[in-house]
């Protein structure tokens, strides 16, 4: 790591122990991390910076722990089943604060590309590809005006009903490493579909994520379409 880099780490330690601090006492937040109050006290007052082991315990550890916690306790989930994100997915600082801890704590290669589905994945997806200074792209369900090529990938759902994405052909160039995310998985019918996108693309996966997995199918079904690395923060 150069010494950029381990800056980058020990301010992102720093955001997130300042997010958990907002819940939390100095006592509480030394009980939830093992470090002692009054070093805590000089990290989230911005007088020390922890140091980069230290650092990154609190990222990737501690801080995808504590990010799961908050998003369990943000999301409703109604009687059938479907899942409320909202709580979520509009907020952008939440999503900004969890890229670094979720590109940290799961094993994803760097993307040159981040790949989500319109809609409600386009946050997160903008989250990550800021957190790794790259391209943030969206397939939508239908085809924007004045683009010429477009990537299509198409299924027939369970339900029975036919599903297209479309992307613009110049979102990704062959051999681009994509990382693929959406805000939730439940089939994986809509992964399946990104991943179509990455393959006709001659592109690359470089993981699958998604923040909330409804169930064990959408993460089985992925896990069964790329070698890559596949993960969701937390499963309801
Ligand atoms: O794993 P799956 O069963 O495919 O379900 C997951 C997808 O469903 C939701 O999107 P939806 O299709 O409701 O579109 P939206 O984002 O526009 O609400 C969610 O944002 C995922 O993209
Ligand atoms: N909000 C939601 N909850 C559960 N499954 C879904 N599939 C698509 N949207 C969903």
């Amino acid at each position: 790591m150069n010494r950029a880099e381990k800056a980058a780490l020990q301010l992102r330690a720093v955001d997130v122990l300042r997010m958990l601090k907002e819940t939390r006492t100095y006592d509480e937040l030394a009980e939830t991390t093992g470090l002692p109050a009054g070093d805590l006290n000089r990290y989230v007052n911005g007088h020390v910076l922890p140091g980069t082991e230290r650092a990154r315990e609190v990222v990737e550890d501690l801080g995808r722990e504590a990010l799961a916690e908050e998003l369990a306790a943000r999301i409703r989930v109604d009687d059938e089943g479907y899942v409320d994100n909202s709580a979520t997915v509009f907020d952008q600082p939440f999503l900004d604060l969890a890229a670094p801890v979720v590109a940290n704590g799961f094993d994803f290669e760097r993307p040159d590309v981040v790949l989500t589905a319109a809609t409600d994945g386009i946050t997160l997806a903008a989250a990550l590809a800021s957190y790794y200074g790259v391209r943030c792209a969206y397939a939508k369900k239908s085809k924007e005006t004045a683009v010429e090529e477009f990537i299509e990938a198409r299924q027939r759902l369970q339900s029975g009903i036919e599903l297209t994405y479309y992307l613009p052909a110049s979102a990704i160039d062959p051999g681009e490493s994509v990382l693929v995310v959406d805000d939730l998985i439940r089939s994986g019918e809509t992964q399946e579909l990104l991943l179509d996108i990455v393959r006709t693309a001659d592109a690359d996966v470089a993981g699958v994520f998604a923040l909330i997995a409804a169930g064990e199918d959408g993460i089985r079904r992925a896990r069964e379409r790329t070698d890559a690395s596949v993960g969701a923060l937390t499963t309801v």
